[in-house]
């Protein structure tokens, strides 16, 4: 037996105890009252005795499962014993079939890994679940999508390539890191990373620069080029997305919606330590989570501002000082659902417009900012018309002052390309976007706007 084959089998005895505890964590998945990775985590830390490779396979099932919620649903119906049990089963089984974990990458050896744990009455139900035709279901349950999701992706991509996205949307995403180039350069880690052994095989990011593809999941906190800032967990998507506001060393640049600080900390590495980079942000626990990553990231530009809202005194004061302003809103995250696939099932239409207004609101308030020829980037991580377009239209409504640019001229000279456009861009579209299905990001929208010098 070969090291990799006893991991496997060790895995395999113990999938008994899976069953059971996936079933009880899938149960609170779907009250949807809290999200997805605070259910998990809260049931870990009441379930200390849990191993690390235990607590991979019931991440991994419980988010398979919010992947694929209709269709393990639908088909759990036709099974027999406990739901919670039927639920944790097919979830198992999606699990071992895609992630390659236990033998098999297909539905007979995923269903072998299965065999200390199923009932003799339960195999070939499995095994039909295990051999269904995608493209025999009906469309919704193919997709794994609420009717409102999948009628709205028709309006942020063509016809045809709804389906492409929808099925990108069900893959779990890679994990990508930035390399924080105050400290290090990306071919020094990628080699620091390599030397680390297999489950950090690193390769270069497809498009972003300093972005490192990893192969596995391996734990990162405890590693000491981790601990020490020289690189940060950013989906390639999201190093691209800052990548679209060019701040300049020595400017005045504002990220008006920081949270935990991913964009502020790529933001801060392009200005080079230089100039003066405030970031606001309503939440005090997001800005206190940025902390401790600001202080292993060796700059000292960036200035946590925690503010009451978008209209804040504080934001009021550096009106038309700042040279360049990022906004990346709060959204529905929709364009997320690699990561954060309880999502789907937690937003509605009704939250989506309540979240249109605060857009709006914020991005008013993030304009006053600027200086004449200031530029803005407003953003989300939404493929939703209305959060995105919708708010940009709506802003240039009222706005007279402000200009749309078009990311195909102003990226020309300085962005990735993705054959001859700026990676983003489209012969014809005047906004930037990301999509899985055709970048392997996460979708990611932006806009560029700019004051107009002479108001
Ligand atoms: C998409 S997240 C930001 C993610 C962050 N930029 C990053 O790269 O990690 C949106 C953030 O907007 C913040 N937010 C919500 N309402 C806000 C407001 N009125 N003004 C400023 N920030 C706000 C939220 O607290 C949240 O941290």
């Amino acid at each position: 037996m070969t090291t990799d084959q006893k991991a496997i089998a060790a895995r395999a005895k113990a999938l008994p105890q899976h069953v059971e505890h996936l079933g009880i964590v899938i149960t609170e998945l779907m009250k949807f009252a809290h999200p997805a990775d605070m259910v998990v985590s809260r049931y870990f830390r009441s379930n200390p005795r849990l191993g690390n490779r235990d607590r991979a396979l019931i991440a991994e099932a419980s988010f398979a499962f919010l992947r694929r919620k209709t269709e393990i649903s639908q088909f759990a119906e036709s099974g027999a014993g406990p739901l919670a049990r039927r639920l944790a089963l097919l979830s198992l089984l999606v699990t071992m079939i895609e992630s390659g974990l236990g033998s098999g990458n297909r539905a007979e050896s995923a269903l072998a890994d299965l065999a200390f744990v199923v009932h003799p009455n339960e195999i070939d139900w499995l095994q039909r679940f295990g051999t269904i035709e995608r493209n025999t279901l009906a469309p919704l349950t193919r997709v794994n999508l609420p009717e409102w999701i999948w009628n709205a992706l028709g309006s942020s991509v063509p016809k045809d390539e709804c389906l492409p996205l929808a099925e990108a949307m069900l893959k779990a995403a890679s994990l990508d890191l930035r390399v924080n180039t105050i400290k290090t350069q990306r071919e020094d880690l990628l080699g620091v990373l390599n030397d680390l052994g297999g489950r950090y095989a690193a390769e270069p990011t497809p498009y972003a620069p300093n972005g490192v593809r990893l192969k596995g999941k391996p734990a990162l906190q405890t590693q000491e080029f981790f601990k020490n800032g020289f690189a940060e967990v950013q989906d390639e998507g999201s190093q691209l997305l800052a990548m679209l506001l060019e701040p300049k060393r020595g400017e005045m640049v504002v990220d008006f919606c920081a949270g935990a600080g991913g964009k502020t900390l790529s933001l801060g590495a392009m200005m080079k330590s230089s100039g003066r980079l405030y970031a606001f942000d309503v939440s005090e626990k997001r800005l206190a989570n940025l902390k401790p990553r600001l202080a292993k990231s060796g700059l000292s530009n960036v200035h946590p501002v925690w503010i009451d809202n978008e209209n804040d005194a504080k934001v009021k004061r550096l009106a038309g000082k700042i040279d360049r302003v990022l906004v990346d809103a709060p959204c529905s995250g929709l364009g997320t659902l690699r990561r954060n696939p309880d999502l789907k099932w937690r937003q509605s239409p009704q939250s989506v417009a309540e979240l249109t207004q605060k857009q709006l609101s914020i991005l008013t308030s993030a304009a006053r900012l600027l200086k004449p020829g200031g530029r803005l980037v407003y953003a989300t991580c939404s493929l939703i018309y209305q959060e995105n377009q919708g708010v940009v239209e709506a802003f240039l409504a009222n706005n007279p002052q402000f200009e749309l640019k078009d990311p195909k001229e102003v990226l020309r000279d300085s962005f990735p390309m993705m054959g001859d456009l700026p990676i983003g861009t489209s012969k014809n579209s005047s906004y930037w976007q990301l999509f899985p299905h055709i970048h392997g990001t996460d979708a990611f929208f932006g806009a560029i706007l700019v004051r107009k010098a002479a108001t």
